[in-house]
């Protein structure tokens, strides 16, 4: 597991990191959203010992990580790193030597990666000469060409099409299933829900929320239902204690402003009135969520 504790950074006079604490466990996928600026790059650079933190710790399975451990973590920098003109395979086995992979064994690695992201007939093309999206998967398969540990990527996915998407994350699953903590950034509200076993969201350099996504969503739901009946729901609007929030396609949406057996009453009434095919709470997106937090 890694975990950062407390930790605080300052640019100048900005305090981009206030008292940050999370923890990547292994073999879990820990999405990190937060708006522009919020400091997610600030915070991977910090954990991979990239950048210095005022104050705070970074610890890897219970202890400060030394440079032979985090020569086991796997990376993908905001700022990307890999050379324009190198050829795709040189450049995958370049950095897993660098790592310490021998090289028939990186070579045979960065091939399979790069077939596994599409790109097994490009190995001998330069980076430059792949559309962005291509240079992006390429980018991916650098942070993983040595069989990392802990990977930490910073928007992997920021680019790519859906089957790229599709096929990245398949690659990442896999390796959090062979027991490799993830940490990765994202503005893909939707993606990150689809694919985040916790969630870390941050707001103005402090953490506002984290665990579970559908955890964290029934703790902020509560008030909302969703009633799809074949009759006229019409009735709803003299119930006290119900507001008919909207009439979508898919049901109406009401809020329950008192607890107690309301829900139970609205669903007898309902069903007096004709067939309900269904009536549940509606837990919050992840990007509601996230505007209610990063307010
Ligand atoms: N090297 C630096 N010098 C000065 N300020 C910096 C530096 N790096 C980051 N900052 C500031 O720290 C804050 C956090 O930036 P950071 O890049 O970590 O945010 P982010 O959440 O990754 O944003 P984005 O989603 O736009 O990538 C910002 O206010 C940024 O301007």
């Amino acid at each position: 597991m890694l975990v950062l504790e407390k930790i605080t950074r300052r640019f100048g006079d900005r305090l981009a990191l206030d008292d940050v604490s999370l923890s990547v466990p292994d073999g879990r996928m820990v999405g990190f959203v937060g708006a522009n600026g919020a400091g997610k790059t600030t915070t991977m650079r910090i954990a991979l010992g990239v950048l210095a933190a005022d104050s705070g710790t970074v610890t890897f399975r219970g202890r400060v990580p030394d440079l032979a451990t985090r020569r086991r973590f796997g990376y993908m920098p905001e700022e990307r790193g890999l050379y324009p003109k190198g050829r795709l395979l040189e450049q995958l086995v370049f950095l897993a030597r660098l790592h310490g992979v021998d090289r028939g064994a990186a070579a045979k690695r960065g091939q399979d990666l790069l077939s596994r992201l599409g790109l097994g007939d490009r190995a001998q093309d330069k980076l430059e000469s792949l559309s962005l999206g291509n240079q992006q998967r390429v980018q991916v398969a650098a942070s993983l060409v040595h069989d990392p540990e802990l990977l930490v990527l910073d928007e992997p996915f920021s680019g790519l099409d859906p089957l790229a998407v599709d096929a990245m994350a398949d690659l990442l699953r896999e390796r959090v299933a062979a027991g490799v903590g993830v940490l990765f950034s994202s503005h893909q509200l939707d993606l990150v829900d689809r694919l985040c076993d916790e969630l870390v969201i941050l707001h103005g350099g402090r953490v506002v929320a984290a665990g579970e996504p559908q955890e964290l969503r029934r703790q902020r739901g509560g008030s909302r239902y969703r009633l799809v009946t074949d009759a006229d729901p019409d009735w709803l609007r003299d119930v006290p204690g119900v507001r008919v929030v909207e009439r979508r396609s898919d049901g109406i949406v009401l809020e329950l402003l008192q607890g107690g057996d309301l829900d139970q009453r609205v669903l007898a009434e309902a069903l007096r009135r004709g067939p309900v095919r269904s009536f549940a709470p509606l837990l919050p997106t992840l990007s509601e969520l996230f505007q209610e937090v990063s307010r």
